[in-house]
């Protein structure tokens, strides 16, 4: 195959569909060459069966809010995978959500699963409904509605939805009691449920720690100590806070998180009582990122702004959603000295921004390699349920460090470059999750 013919095939069916190429663009580019190794690949057209999610579910959402008005959303879920396992990914619920965010996740979700080791294929999906400023009932009425139209096509063994934006455990209890109604059976098909109701430990810790357990593999690699680093972190969601909560515990100090409104900064690093209050604000009072510069005087509050080029950081980990940082914003991480950046969010780094930290060569992770984790305790959440145990925390962190250190090491055997010690992080996840995925794929035949 020829990267570029396919790209071209891809943009002129999917012209619409910009994240979904983006996604796509990077990972055929990757996989180039290895694929061309293997005639029998070509032979099968193997890469647009890849490239091209096995079916796309996408249905409207009609809800009654508080005041008895009707409203009518978009819902989707995007079955993209399956070679290596069940459909296997998160739900979003936010307003900007639409087929081509959707399908660049679900894309992506397919090789970061095949990453973790586990037996999970890939998916994604959604609704533009926004749970901002939403009561609890609302939510409810919502996530009933969403899964009266999906149910049929998700199942322990089919797909199994978790969270992502918008989606987190109070969404998941709702949308996996409404499963459970309706298909009348009490399985694993959510991820990410409360722990009275077959959830895992450690899985809303997952996403954040894995990612910071990703980048201390990487900062091995160099010698470099996490303790006395400064981090800017965007976003402050589960990913986000959760990433900040081990950071602390590591001996770094976090200077910045955001929201969709603007970020917060301080330049000598966030105080543990003022990490736990955004914890709380966030997480449970749904509060939003300014009013933590309205408590605290040395916190400065920048409305609009996104953290990059308003704070000086040792490392970056981007944590709200895609295309989060731009070409600049890398320019004004190298300029102040970054030495590595590893992505919580899906893709939040723009191609500009990836091709300047490869030519810096500093030390880059791709979210399908350092967000792994989320999933990676999914897929652990997913084993309880079949056994119908629970692992103790500790079992489910320990297995946690060893699913990205093998994560890492995957990426080191894939992309490190011949006659130097550079490892291409974006070279080795594409790599490595696409080779185990085309074993299946060939060995299960034309589907
Ligand atoms: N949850 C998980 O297990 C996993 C999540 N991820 C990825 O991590 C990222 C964060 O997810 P998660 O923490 O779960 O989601 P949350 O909904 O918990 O938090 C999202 C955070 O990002 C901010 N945000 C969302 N959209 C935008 C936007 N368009 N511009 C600026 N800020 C925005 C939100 O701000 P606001 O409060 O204003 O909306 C919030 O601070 C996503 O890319 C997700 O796909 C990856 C792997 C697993
Ligand atoms: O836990 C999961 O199934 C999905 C997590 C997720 O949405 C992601 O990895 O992007």
């Amino acid at each position: 195959m020829k990267a570029s013919e396919v790209m071209a095939d891809l943009r002129r069916r999917f012209p619409n569909e910009p994240e979904y190429l983006q996604a796509v663009e990077e990972v055929v580019t990757s996989i180039e060459d290895v694929y061309n190794e293997y005639p029998s690949f070509e032979a099968e057209n193997l890469i647009e069966r890849l490239c091209i999610p096995d079916r796309i579910f996408s249905f409207r959402v009609s809800w009654v809010d508080d005041k008895g008005k009707v409203h009518n959303n978009m819902g989707y879920r995007i079955q993209h995978n399956n070679a290596i396992g069940p459909y296997k990914g998160g739900i979003r619920f936010h307003a900007s959500v639409n087929q081509s965010i959707l399908k660049f996740l679900a894309f992506e979700q397919t090789f970061k699963n095949s990453l973790t080791t586990l037996p999970m294929g890939g998916g994604k999906g959604g609704s533009d409904f926004s749970p901002r400023g939403k009561s609890d009932m609302e939510i409810m009425r919502f996530c009933q509605a969403f899964i009266a139209e999906l149910w049929r096509q998700i199942g322990p063994d089919t797909d199994v939805p978790a969270g992502d934006i918008g989606v987190g455990g109070r969404e998941v209890g709702y949308m996996f009691g409404y499963y459970k109604k309706m298909a009348r059976e009490f399985t694993g098909t959510f991820t990410g449920k409360g722990l009275d109701f077959g959830g895992s430990l450690i899985r809303p810790e997952a996403t954040g720690y894995g990612n910071c357990y990703f980048l201390l593999n990487m900062l091995a690699t160099r010698g470099i100590d996490i303790k006395g680093k400064k981090v800017a972190v965007s976003g402050s969601g589960n990913v986000a806070t959760y990433t900040t909560r081990k950071l602390t515990e590591l001996g770094a100090k976090v200077v910045s998180m955001s929201d969709s409104g603007g970020s917060i900064i301080k330049p000598e690093g966030f105080s543990e009582e003022q990490l736990d209050y955004i914890f709380e604000l966030k997480n449970y009072y749904r509060g939003r990122i300014s009013e933590v510069a309205e408590k605290y005087p040395d916190v400065q509050y920048l409305p609009g702004e996104r953290p990059w080029k308003h704070v000086k950081c040792d490392i970056a980990m981007p944590s709200a959603t895609q295309n989060e940082l731009d070409g600049d914003d890398a320019q004004a991480l190298l300029d102040n000295g970054v030495i590595a950046v590893s992505e919580g969010a899906n893709m939040p780094s723009t191609p500009e921004a990836i091709k300047k930290f490869l030519a810096a060569k500093i030390l880059y992770a791709p979210g399908k390699a350092a967000n792994a984790g989320g999933v990676a305790v999914s897929g652990l959440e997913m084993a309880q349920n079949s056994q119908k145990l629970s692992w103790s925390a500790e079992e489910v962190d320990d297995k946690l460090k060893s699913i990205m250190k093998n994560i890492h090491e995957q990426c080191e055997k894939y992309g490190k470059e011949e006659g130097s010690d550079f490892i291409n992080y974006v070279k080795g996840a594409n790599v490595a999750g696409f080779m185990k995925v085309a074993r299946a794929m060939m060995a299960q035949g034309v589907l």
